[in-house]
């Protein structure tokens, strides 16, 4: 039976060593907590690491660590000390974590630790390829294992592999700063869904992939040269009746609450004082130090809510052995005793301070018992705090002030929602949290719990599932026009047979890659003579057909005696004779339309005109790519209303428009030249498209191959110009 393997850095359990045994605590963090319903109730397994290093576990604990994962459905990944220091310590939570959040200050680029995130995420790739099983679908998930899904997809590319990001994907101005940004990209296209918590995230990825990687990208599909990766997002759930279920219990046990016992031993006798809650990780992305800041701005301004309010805040150990977080705890413990030592009256402390995690129960009682939640992060992938508050709400009471950096925000616009950075905002919305009338409370708590009751975690985790199963229909759309071996021997058969031959040959793009300077295509020694050894066979004929320049195309191949066609079919030098016009054209209307394209390149950067002697070429390869495109259609759009006056046509080819005779393409070119003979072999082959004409305009018998995965009207398709260097090579050996 075929399973769902999640993979994460953290198993949904820590192992720690206790009194010479293993002692399994839950994982805090919302990856854990989240995925830990969805992997409940599947059949699957999760592999991750345990939390403990190679060195840390006795070899007579060994057995006892297999046990504890097993029973869990998880397997463990061995991870040493050094591991950990450069992998998680180091690149994941160094680099990556303070530059996806947009703390450049803080982002420190280590080949060293660059080297050991490579090396761990091949460690996690050797589990994952052990456990696979035909029919398995791959879920990956977050930050630290971004190499991952191309590990996986090299070894196994017939599995379905999903990744997730949990946090945010940082603009590309930001992203492109790191050294390792191609690798990572690559890394990520290993999967055939890529998945965000927002459409911000999503978009900037795309933008980094489009103008990094140079990727064709359309909409949220990214086109490699034999597959589709799609990039979506969903924003995270939470398991709503998990924490509305568990708060309904702890409400009808009300003097169960730890506060109340607190407030009820007289460490504090303002019982009345509203509590408004903060609970996260101590991690730098969650503004907690603003946070403390901005509290005490608003009992500045607002002195009247002295001994009215409380502070009750949750801070959980995370990372300890990274020096911001250091730094963050230190800087945390004073604000909290400065603020408390400036405002606390003999009845009355400002803050309540907890730096440890908490079990389940207490983090309910603290949910369910706080008036306000304050959570205020500088950015924040998610934040699960925010919807678990809302939903452990039962009498849909309480009022919820969020960040609006945080993913969450964008789906919860009922609460109040401030910016991290703005005290004045931080502090008004308090006030008016604090003094909101209940109908208020509860009319914005029905929406905001219909929304997350609806779109719980389960829903989440079945929508990325279902878009990951139906990348594989995609998948197979792309295997049935992909030119099989079946197809090609049975090519290379007729061709045998055939005793009267003909190839027409796109040149750039099919028969050489793309460069940026188009002068620097030239073919190389191997292609020249693969070319002349097909020409040299009986009764075979090569045409070079392209949209390059006489000269151009006459120089590469001056040597050689095959026929060319330039320009499109203006130009065509037969085999042995010399260059001629193949029409009565005119050239007259390029007066008109240079100064436009004069307009165009000026005011934008990269691109350039090439000037033929019956036509004009806008090139916008070297381009930003949304610019590029975006000025490519307002240019279309402009010479359409030129060309219908002039019968010119607009040519819209791999990253460049070609302005030309309306009657001149490669279909016709193609179609001439067949006329009255009877070749019994056809074959073209080409990559943009303005070879769609010829693979339109041949007749139905003739072998028509596109170069990449693109929509067209050839019949098949194949990968890439090596590809096409494997058939010139099988065709002149045949
Ligand atoms: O594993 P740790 O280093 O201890 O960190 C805990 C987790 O923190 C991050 O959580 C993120 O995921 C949440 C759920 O999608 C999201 O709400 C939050 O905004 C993120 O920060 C991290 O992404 C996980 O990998 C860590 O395990
Ligand atoms: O003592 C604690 C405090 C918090 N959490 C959980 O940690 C998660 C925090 O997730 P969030 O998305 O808010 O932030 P992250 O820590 O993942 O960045 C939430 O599910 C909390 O319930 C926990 O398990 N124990």
């Amino acid at each position: 039976m075929s399973k769902t393997i999640i993979i994460s850095n953290r198993l949904p359990l820590q192992l720690q060593i206790d009194n010479k045994t293993i002692k399994a605590t839950p994982s805090v963090g919302g990856l854990a907590t989240g995925m830990k319903s969805v992997h409940r109730d599947s059949n699957g397994i999760w592999i991750g690491w345990t939390g403990l290093t190679e060195e840390e576990i006795p070899a007579d604990l060994r057995d006892e660590v297999v046990e504890a994962t097993i029973q869990e459905q998880c397997v463990p990944v061995s991870l040493t000390e050094e591991d950990i220091e450069g992998f998680y310590y180091g690149f994941s939570n160094r680099t990556i974590w303070p530059l996806f959040h947009y703390f450049m200050e803080y982002t420190e680029f280590e080949k060293e630790s660059w080297q050991s995130y490579v090396t761990v995420n091949q460690k996690y790739a050797e589990v994952v390829l052990d456990n696979i099983e035909e029919g398995d679908t791959i879920w990956v998930h977050d930050y630290q294992l971004m190499l991952l899904p191309a590990l996986i997809k090299k070894e196994r590319p017939d599995v379905q592999i999903g990744f997730f990001l949990h946090i945010p994907f940082p603009s590309y101005e930001v992203f492109r700063t790191l050294p390792w940004r191609e690798e990572i990209l690559k890394g990520l296209l290993g999967s055939d869904l890529i998945g965000f918590h927002t459409y911000d995230y999503q978009r900037h990825f795309l933008s980094s992939v489009s103008r990094i990687l140079r990727n064709e990208v359309s909409f949220n599909e990214i086109t490699l040269k034999d597959r589709i990766v799609t990039v979506n997002s969903y924003p995270m759930g939470i398991d709503y009746n998990k924490f509305s279920e568990a708060a309904a219990k702890h409400d009808a046990a009300k003097n169960q609450s730890e506060l109340q016992r607190r407030l009820d031993l007289h460490i504090d006798s303002t019982p009345d004082a509203k509590m408004i809650l903060s609970i996260d990780r101590l991690d730098y992305s969650k503004g907690i130090a603003n946070r403390i800041r901005a509290y005490e701005y608003f009992l500045e301004k607002y002195p009247e809510f002295k001994e009215k309010v409380r502070l009750v805040m949750l801070a959980v150990p995370s990372r300890s052995n990274v020096p911001q977080y250091q730094l963050l705890k230190k800087e945390v413990d004073e604000l909290v005793g400065r603020i408390n030592g400036k405002f606390a009256s003999v009845s009355w402390t400002p803050i309540w301070y907890f730096y440890r995690s908490m079990p389940f129960e207490n983090l309910i009682d603290l949910y369910t018992t706080c008036e306000v939640a304050l959570l205020t992060p500088i950015r924040d992938g998610m934040n699960l705090v925010a919807k678990e508050y809302v939903a452990t709400r039962t009498d849909k009471k309480g009022v919820l002030i969020l960040s609006e950096m945080a993913g969450a925000a964008q789906e919860m616009s009922e609460a109040l929602i401030i910016n991290p950075n703005n005290f004045e905002e931080i502090a008004d919305a308090l006030k008016q949290a604090i003094e909101m009338p209940e109908a208020e409370q509860i009319k914005r708590n029905k929406f905001l719990q219909k929304r997350l009751k609806r779109y719980n975690v389960e829903k989440w985790a079945n929508d990325f599932m279902t878009s990951l199963r139906d990348t594989a229909h995609k998948s197979d759309i792309v295997k049935a026009i992909r030119m099989r071996t079946d197809q090609e021997d049975e090519m290379f058969e007729t061709y045998k047979k055939a005793d009267k031959r003909i190839l027409f040959l796109d040149y750039d793009g099919t028969l050489r890659g793309f460069v940026n300077n188009p002068e620097d295509a030239s073919p190389d020694d191997d292609l020249i003579e693969l070319v002349r050894t097909i020409h040299n066979q009986d009764n075979t004929e090569v045409v070079i057909i392209s949209g390059r320049d006489r000269h151009t195309l006459g120089t590469w191949w001056q040597d050689v005696p095959i026929t060319l066609i330039a320009e499109h079919g203006v130009w065509k030098r037969p085999v042995g004779g010399e260059w001629a016009v193949t029409e009565n054209l005119k050239n007259d209307w390029m007066d008109t339309v240079r100064p436009i394209l004069e307009q165009f390149v000026d005011r934008t950067a990269g691109t350039f005109i090439e000037e033929k002697n019956y036509s004009l070429a806008w090139h916008y390869r070297n381009a930003d790519p949304d610019l590029g495109e975006k000025r490519a259609s307002e240019l279309s759009n402009v010479l359409k209303e030129l060309s219908a006056n002039n019968e010119l046509g607009v040519l819209d080819g791999n990253k460049v428009l070609e302005i030309k005779d309306s009657t001149i393409h490669k279909g016709k070119a193609v179609t001439k030249h067949i006329f009255g003979k009877d070749y019994s072999f056809k074959f073209a082959i080409g990559d943009d498209w303005t070879d769609e004409y010829m693979f339109q305009d041949l007749p139905d018998d003739a072998f028509t191959i596109k170069v990449g995965l693109q929509k067209t009207a050839a019949k098949y398709y194949v990968d890439d110009t090596d590809r096409v260097r494997d058939l010139l090579k099988k065709f002149a050996t045949t």
